[in-house]
């Protein structure tokens, strides 16, 4: 796992490290490293260094500083170096160093015209130091691009963006891997990150979240493989609820049990609809009715926690297709009192009332979800909103509804009430794709039910608890994530492509395409 820290945290830590203004120790470092990835931009790009032109906006600031202690660098070995000045002042040792090395600089106005003969735009602009109101210049789409510590614009606290934001192939960013390059926008608009360690350590504090990597999957699930894993028996693998599907929505149901099925299940048990009933006997042969006098008397022994057997429901998955009815209504009630974790989605929140309880619950919501959700709360913020700042909304929710909150989206976001976080990232935008969320749901299902998690926490352990939720939450979202990796290989992707790839998913997940950060120093 990648530790994420705010970007002003990072800027902090880097003040609380220089003995003064003037020492440009660490912008060195930051320049260098920058340097380094133009050097291997250029020749991926154009076969050569010598005589290659590299192109760098420069701000006013020390972003614009490291941009301009980089281009000198590049100078020194032959590169056509140009340092576009966004301001009115620029960074003065920075200039000094590029105008001894032989590079130049140019005013906004040429930019264009600089463009025409360009091998690498150096986006240095602003960093840390962003504040609201900029604007930036087109850049044609086929200029290779390499941002300087974070893409100029974006929010280096929440991943907010700016419309005239560069989209960067690639980011070298400085210190630590910020918050703004991990969700949201920034996310999306980062390309490959690079980190360069500049030695921060103890001046850091606590890292906001955790961007979880393929090779997390066992330590997230937790699991004791011991000798007598091989001996369980089907109940002893994980027995899952499903409480799903409406006559509107059959579909919903079928995915969420398939991929819970998939996903190495013991026993699936179905609450749904008749509408829903005979698809699901049909596509999901494995799974077995519950009637509702038999729910009530499972629940009845769930509520004495018995720990297993045939008659134990371990988790449930509620809510892919759902219809908000009166019969539902009824049979969520009877769920939610008897305090089994479960996994709650979709159709599902328009019954779910904000306060406290004693069930271990993940809420899985998309930032339209989230938006209703956090309404019904009393938090007024649009889906807009939600997504500048993900992380900071999905934490909301979660202390809201005292819930482990997987928030949806190009990157999810995992976080329980008291705000650990991580985040797994999409391994390919196809994963956006009707059905992609019910699968997931199944996913968690399956999670859920194979962790033999307690019934009722009691107040001691619930904080320990809902980071142990947070961890089986986004081990889903990285199978989930895998599945589409997997799928996307072969072609665009359905939620049927995700539940073939399933079982392979969790075995093989070693690394996930766009999850990986590289760490230098
Ligand atoms: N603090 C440090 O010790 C280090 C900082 N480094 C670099 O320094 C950056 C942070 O530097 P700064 O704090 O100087 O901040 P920036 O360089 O990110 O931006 C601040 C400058 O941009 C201007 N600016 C910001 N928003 C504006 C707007 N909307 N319209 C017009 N002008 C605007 C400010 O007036 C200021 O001059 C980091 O991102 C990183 O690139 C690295 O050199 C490593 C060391
Ligand atoms: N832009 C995106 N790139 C990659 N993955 C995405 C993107 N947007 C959404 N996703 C993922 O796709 C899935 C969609 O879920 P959801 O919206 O619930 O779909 P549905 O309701 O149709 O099943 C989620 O896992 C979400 O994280």
């Amino acid at each position: 796992m990648i530790p994420v820290y705010a970007g002003t945290h990072v800027r902090d830590a880097e003040a609380k490290l220089l003995r003064d203004a003037n020492d440009l120790t660490l912008m060195r470092r930051a320049a260098d490293a920058l340097a380094h990835q133009a050097v291997v931009m250029l020749k991926e790009d154009t076969g050569r260094l010598y005589g290659s032109r590299a192109v760098a906006l420069v701000g006013p600031g020390n972003n614009g500083g490291d941009g301009l202690f980089a281009l000198a660098s590049l100078a020194k070995r032959g590169v056509h170096t140009t340092a576009v000045l966004l301001g009115a002042k620029a960074h003065q040792e920075g200039l000094a160093a590029l105008s001894r090395a032989g590079g130049r600089t140019a005013a906004v106005a040429d930019l264009d015209e600089l463009l025409e003969d360009c091998d690498l735009l150096i986006d240095a602009g602003y960093g840390t130091g962003a504040r609201p109101g900029l604007q930036l210049p087109a850049i044609p789409r086929d200029i290779p691009v390499l941002a300087c510590d974070l893409p100029s614009g974006v929010d280096s606290d929440t991943g907010a963006a700016i419309d005239s934001v560069i989209p960067a192939d690639r980011t070298v960013s400085f210190g630590a891997l910020k918050t703004g390059l991990a969700v949201g926008s920034g996310h999306l608009v980062s390309g490959s990150i690079c980190v360069t360690d500049l030695g921060l350590g103890a001046a850091l504090p606590e890292p906001e979240a955790w961007v979880v990597q393929g090779d997390d999957l066992e330590l997230l699930l937790g699991r004791e493989e011991d000798w007598s894993a091989a001996g369980r028996h089907k109940y002893q693998r994980g027995v899952l609820g499903l409480l799903a599907g409406s006559a509107k929505y059959p579909g919903a149901a079928v995915l969420t049990a398939r991929a819970a099925v998939a996903g190495g299940l013991g026993l699936l048990r179905t609450l749904v609809p008749d509408a829903v009933a005979t698809a699901l006997t049909t596509q999901v042969p494995e799974s077995v009715p519950l009637a509702t006098p038999e729910l009530t008397a499972l629940l009845a022994r769930n509520r004495r926690n018995e720990r297993e057997g045939a008659a134990r429901i371990g988790a449930w998955a509620i809510g892919p297709g759902l219809d908000d009815n009166e019969d539902t209504r009824k049979h969520l009630a009877q769920i939610l009192a008897a305090n089994t974790p479960c996994v709650i989605d979709a159709g599902a929140f328009s019954m779910l009332e904000p306060g406290e309880h004693h069930q271990l619950r993940i809420l899985t919501p998309h930032a339209g979800e989230l938006h209703a959700l956090l309404a019904k709360a009393g938090v007024r913020v649009s889906s807009r909103d939600i997504a500048a700042d993900p992380i900071r909304w999905a934490r909301w929710a979660a202390v809201a509804y005292d819930s482990v909150v997987l928030l949806k989206g190009p990157s999810t976001i995992c976080t329980a009430p008291d705000g650990y976080t991580l985040i797994v990232h999409a391994s390919t935008p196809d994963l956006a794709t009707a059905g992609s969320g019910d699968v997931l749901t199944g996913i968690l299902g399956t999670v859920l039910a194979a962790a033999n998690l307690p019934a009722t926490p009691t107040n001691k352990d619930v904080v320990a608890l809902g980071h142990r939720l947070t961890d089986l939450a986004a081990a889903g979202a990285l199978i989930h994530a895998h599945a589409g990796a997997l799928a996307a290989h072969e072609g665009t992707v359905s939620a049927v492509d995700l539940l073939q790839e399933l079982p392979r998913a969790g075995r093989d997940l070693t690394f996930l395409d766009g999850s990986i950060v590289r760490m230098s120093s």
